[in-house]
């Protein structure tokens, strides 16, 4: 049997609607590189899925642009339907197979996403907030959603979490490589050791 792999370090983000969750968490891995981190997605595997049964665009699921946006309710309905028997699901597929020291997983939503890293990697995992004013998501093309942006999905999160990091990605914020300085420190020595 081939032996589980340890990452060194596990970072948690979450953040709203187009925070910039993928884009904060791309840029770490630009900065560390492929050998060293891997951007894990807890929302590719249902994507995946969720593509599959319904014979949609699987690119353009995973993407950033407005098609998404078409599906999104009936994605969260569908894997809140697995997550009820087994809140691990989808955590466990998307870190299946990850061999990097540092591990970022880019869209925690639900508290039970939190306890099932915290469980599996206690000394490893930290949890980070992407927070971004409304003006800027509605720039980036955000508008509210009744059933979507009021529920679970997108403030899971919003209390009861004691963040390590809180990065703000709005245009007037200092920059995110000067923001993301410590986090980088730590994930660079993580990466060597
Ligand atoms: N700091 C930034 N500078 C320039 N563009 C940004 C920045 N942050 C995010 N964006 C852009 O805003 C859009 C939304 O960002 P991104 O896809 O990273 O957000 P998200 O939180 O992953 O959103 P969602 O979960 O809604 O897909 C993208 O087009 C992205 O390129
Ligand atoms: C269905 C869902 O995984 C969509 C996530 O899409 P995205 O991370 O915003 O691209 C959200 C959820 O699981 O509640």
């Amino acid at each position: 049997m081939t032996e589980a792999v340890q990452p060194k370090l596990v970072l948690l983000f979450s953040g709203k609607r187009k925070s910039g969750k993928d884009h904060v968490t791309e840029l770490i891995q630009r900065r560390l590189g492929p050998e060293v981190c891997c951007v894990l997605r807890l929302s590719a595997p249902l994507k995946q899925q969720f593509a599959q049964e319904h014979g949609l665009d699987l690119q353009q699921l995973l993407g950033s642009g407005p098609y998404k946006e078409k599906f999104r309710a009936q994605m969260i309905l569908w894997g809140e339907t697995r997550r009820h028997d087994d809140p691990g699901f989808f955590c466990r597929l998307a870190t299946r197979g990850a061999r990097q020291p540092v591990w970022v997983v880019s869209d925690a939503r639900r508290l039970s996403d939190l306890q099932w890293f915290r469980s599996q990697f206690p000394a490893q995992t930290r949890c980070v907030r992407v927070q971004t004013s409304d003006q800027t998501r509605t720039q980036r093309g955000w508008s509210f959603t009744a059933g979507i942006d009021d529920a679970e999905s997108e403030c899971g999160l919003d209390s009861g979490v004691d963040f390590d990091w809180i990065i703000t990605n709005d245009a007037d914020a200092p920059s995110l490589e000067e923001q993301l300085q410590t986090i980088l420190q730590l994930a660079e020595a993580a990466g060597r050791s």
